[in-house]
């Protein structure tokens, strides 16, 4: 019986099965080829596939948990009627046995604010960088991220001769994570940061690093992903730019492995339903706690003060 399960353990395992119903929807709109894109500001855009992936989550999650706050990236797309088959009430059955975490088993509807990007990279996916673009669903109680899904709508799995689109990682405060193989970070500092929306003070932190080498991808996601999969040590990213829907999941799976994401001053983002949307002061993640610290102290006070004072 489902409604023995904690709702937290729920809301993350129909999570799951929502991001992998939006990760299909995001591959739809691009075979067929008609990607509506809209600039939202400078450097920002959205398409049909980030407006439809939206609504298939948004309106999926407030028919079974009405009274949790879910916030969006887009605007406007959650009105109006949802085409039944973007209607979702499947659960991921492997994260529906997950052991919830003493503290979070009373949680109610009212305390959970989830915030949705329904498509992490969208620059990526316009220009073909299909495999940086990533469905993100992170779940925050008391401010706090607490459980999350990355899905990555084109990652390719062969099994038995047969190619599979698409994988699922999830990550719950003291369960852990799954979906995936994690691995060590790397022997050497690899830095992975933004391939779209650099600057000179982005540009300075990385400098400050004195990396092996520095990888240029896109998306808060992808960019964690590297991080569980060893391919990178640090995502270093000193400017404005991301929200809280781009580091809410990615924070929960990250801190979920062990590992840590602050701002650049080494501070923790808040997730209630009334934070400001930006987060200002950059992103800061590694795989370890000690990593993130090294990477922190590398970070000179001017370029803190001039994060801090735009
Ligand atoms: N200047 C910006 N304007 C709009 N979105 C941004 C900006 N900087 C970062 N983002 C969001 O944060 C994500 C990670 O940033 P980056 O890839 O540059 O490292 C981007 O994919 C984008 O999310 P989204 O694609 O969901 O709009
Ligand atoms: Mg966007
Ligand atoms: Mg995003
Ligand atoms: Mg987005």
């Amino acid at each position: 019986m489902t409604s023995n399960i904690p709702l937290i353990v729920r809301l993350l395992a129909s999570s799951v099965s929502v991001a992998n119903r939006a990760g299909k929807i995001v591959r739809d709109v691009m075979s067929k080829g008609e990607l509506g894109i809209v600039e939202k500001g400078k450097d920002d855009y959205q398409t049909e596939a980030d407006r439809s992936a939206q609504r298939c989550i948004v309106a999926s999650l407030a028919a079974q948990y009405p009274k949790v706050n879910i916030i969006g990236e887009e605007d406007g797309p959650d009105e109006g009627d949802v085409a039944s088959d973007w209607l979702i009430s499947d659960a991921d059955k492997e994260v529906l046995s997950l052991e919830c975490p003493a503290d979070l088993r009373s949680v109610k509807e009212e305390e959970i604010v989830v915030w949705v990007d329904p498509l992490d990279g969208t620059s990526e996916y316009t220009q073909g960088f299909l495999e940086h673009v990533t469905v993100l669903i992170g779940i925050s109680v008391n401010e706090k991220p607490v459980a999350g899904v990355i899905h990555q709508p084109y990652y390719k799995t062969i099994l038995g001769g047969e190619k599979i689109m698409g994988r699922t990682i999830w990550g719950l405060q003291e369960a852990g994570v799954g979906g995936f193989t994690p691995a060590p970070p790397p022997d050497s500092l690899i830095i992975t940061t933004t391939r779209s929306h650099s600057n000179p003070l982005v540009e300075k932190a990385l400098q400050v690093m004195n990396a092996a080498q520095v990888l240029r991808v896109g998306g808060a996601g992808y960019k964690v992903l590297q991080l569980l999969e060893g391919k990178a040590s640090v995502y270093v990213f000193a400017s404005s730019g991301c929200k809280k829907w781009d580091t809410c999941a990615p924070e929960a799976v990250l801190s979920a492995a062990g590992g840590k994401l602050t701002d650049i001053l080494g501070e923790c983002y808040k997730y209630g339903g009334s934070e400001s949307r930006p987060n200002k002061t950059g992103v800061l993640a590694a795989v370890s706690k000690d990593l993130h610290n090294y990477a922190l102290n590398r970070i000179p006070q001017e370029l803190k003060d001039a994060l801090s004072k735009k």
